[in-house]
């Protein structure tokens, strides 16, 4: 996919097993909702080949659209329509629809249905975006940024909810910028950099495949001046620093004895008393950061 002369999405390959939770992740500008799109049918592929169950989702959009659901990254309301009025007519769409107060009631938006659009939270236009996403019981939801500003309380109850349509049988694909977002609900990742798809497989797959671990060392005393400086100049470029406040830090890199043995030699050195110690594999977060720069990262 190209705009002009940038390529958004390049030479990009994934399939998506029925039933299963999918999430499409990247830095901003990777291209995510250029590929959300191009499977909803919003735009055409210049080259190469898209089929959503089995159809052609730009040829084929009619026969398409009554069994997808798409939950856009913002917008897709109309500014003085009331929250149940939209929901209540995106539902006379469908052939057979969800009722609309029970995901009124479960996606916490009962207590705004007769508030106009433009005068809904941001949080409340996205809980909207997933109900009109999801009124019409599509076999396949795509869903970009489903929790995006979201409270963690609601955050979780939207988790939850995926995770009941998929027990359900639905298939859902969703981009995120939530890292443990996707460790949670994913079957299986794509991870994207600049169109082009680095990583796929389980969060656990992408998690366990590295040697790269996390050590995190809490002392009792604020470090010494220049002593987390020394640290990092002793554990080389292989290795990186974080100092998460006075009294804690924590290296990313090779899991191995010469790691443990010099920050133990350096604690010696400088009169720091550790209280802990832990040694923890990386997560998602990590191997996305690892995989595409930790400076892109938003
Ligand atoms: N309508 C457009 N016209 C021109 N360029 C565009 C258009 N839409 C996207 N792009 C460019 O294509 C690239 C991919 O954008 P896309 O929105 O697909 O990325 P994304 O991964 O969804 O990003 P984000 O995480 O910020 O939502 C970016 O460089 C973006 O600037």
């Amino acid at each position: 996919m190209r705009y002009g002369e940038r390529t958004a999405v390049d030479g990009l390959s994934f399939e998506v097993e029925s039933h299963t939770i999918t999430a499409v992740l990247g830095p901003n500008g990777a291209g995510k909702t250029t590929t959300l799109e191009t499977c909803e049918g919003y735009r055409r592929a210049q080259a190469g080949t898209v089929r959503v169950l089995g159809l052609d989702p730009v040829r084929q959009r009619h026969e398409l659209i009554p069994r997808i659901g798409v939950m856009l990254q913002s917008g897709g309301g109309w500014s003085g329509a009331r929250a149940d009025e939209m929901l209540r007519h995106f539902a006379k769409l469908h052939a057979n629809p969800l009722p609309t107060d029970l995901l009124m009631e479960r996606l916490a938006l009962h207590e705004c249905g007769r508030t106009p659009y433009r005068r809904l939270s941001g949080g409340q236009q996205q809980r909207l975006g997933l109900a009109l996403a999801l009124v019409g019981r599509p076999e396949l939801v795509f869903v970009d940024e489903p929790t995006a500003g979201l409270d963690p309380q609601i955050r979780r109850g939207v988790w939850e909810l995926l995770e009941e349509l998929r027990a359900d049988g639905v298939t859902v694909v969703l981009t995120t910028h939530y890292l443990e977002e996707a460790e949670r609900l994913a079957d299986k990742v794509h991870i994207l950099d600049q169109g082009r798809l680095v990583a796929s497989g389980s969060p656990l797959e992408l998690t366990r495949g590295g040697t790269v671990a996390t050590i995190r060392l809490v002392v009792t005393q604020p470090f010494p001046e220049g002593a987390p400086q020394a640290l990092a100049r002793a554990l080389g470029d292989s290795t990186e620093l974080t100092v998460l406040d006075a009294l804690s830090l924590q290296v990313s890199g090779p899991a191995d004895g010469t790691t443990l043995a010099t920050v133990a030699a350096w604690c010696a050195d400088h009169d720091v008393l550790p209280e802990s110690l832990s040694l923890g594999q990386r997560n998602l977060e990590d191997v996305f950061l690892e995989l595409t720069g930790r400076e892109d990262f938003a």
